[in-house]
């Protein structure tokens, strides 16, 4: 498979390494402008998108006007994600986003969908989300965080919503620390009076975000629509 690097940074370096030990070619790195870059030159299967918030959208639009089928796992850009979907679907191509591409963090989300649905009643306990990265992210609260919101919002209809650092009282606080060379911490706490439970997801490279967006790819690459890592998941498990 011919890929693409979208960003060429911590993410997409280790990402190349991976992707080429597994039988793949890296054919384009961009760093910059995707305009600058000529699309329809490379026979490009699929392209991965690891850059910056503000780059995102254009990245992956001008994928799809190019007809070619991406896995986005850019965080901070999300306002854009029903108008990128819209551009995907216009024009017959495929993408996949995910906060995180992790197989543990995967698990995690479900763990957390789980929890959620069991502590909704009990009105004792309040819930906090933590999340710590390291000092280059650009990003706060982590795409990962808001996802992690996002869940138990839809399984506890008491909560209205997130906020970083600090809640009203129908809302979940998120809270983001920046700590040096950490590649992503993930906490979510209920607290009460009496005892507090905790589920942790602690990150100890980038090799488990690398490794997922590159299966995705694979998955992603003769297929045209809207995917999730759940689909990707699901085909794995089944094989
Ligand atoms: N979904 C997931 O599993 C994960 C997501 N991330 C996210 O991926 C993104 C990248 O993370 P890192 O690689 O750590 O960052 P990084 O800062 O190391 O790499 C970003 C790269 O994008 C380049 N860039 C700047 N403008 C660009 C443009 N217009 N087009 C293409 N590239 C451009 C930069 O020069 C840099 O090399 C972040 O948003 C981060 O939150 C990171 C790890 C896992
Ligand atoms: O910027 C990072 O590094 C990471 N970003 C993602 C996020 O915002 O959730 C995923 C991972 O935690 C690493």
């Amino acid at each position: 498979m011919n890929i693409a690097l979208l960003g060429y940074g911590r993410m997409g370096k280790i990402i190349e390494k991976i992707a080429e030990n597994r039988g793949h070619k890296v054919v384009l790195r961009v760093n910059d402008d995707i305009e600058a870059h000529d699309l329809s030159k490379e026979n490009i299967d699929v392209a991965i998108d690891f850059s910056i918030p503000k780059a995102a959208f254009k990245n992956i639009t001008t994928c799809f006007m190019n007809r070619i089928p991406v896995i986005s796992g850019t965080t901070g850009w999300l306002d854009q994600y029903e108008e990128a979907r819209k551009v995907c679907l216009q024009n017959e191509s495929g993408f996949i986003y995910a906060s995180n591409f992790s197989l543990g963090v995967n698990v995690f989300f479900e763990l957390n969908k789980k929890l959620a649905g069991m502590m909704q009643g009990l009105e004792d306990y309040s819930v906090e989300i933590e999340e710590i990265h390291h000092l280059q992210k650009l990003d706060a609260p982590s795409g990962t965080a808001i996802s992690l919101a996002q869940q138990i919002l839809e399984e506890n209809s008491k909560l209205k919503g997130w906020q970083l650092d600090g809640a009203d009282e129908d809302e979940i606080p998120i809270y983001a620390k920046r700590e040096e060379d950490v590649p992503g911490t993930h906490r979510v706490t209920y607290d009460s009076s009496i005892d507090n439970i905790e589920i942790i997801h602690t990150a100890k490279s980038r090799q488990g975000f690398a490794l997922g967006a590159v299966v995705a790819a694979e998955y992603l690459r003769d297929k045209t629509g809207i995917f999730t890592m759940k689909d990707v998941l699901s085909d794995l498990f089944q094989n």
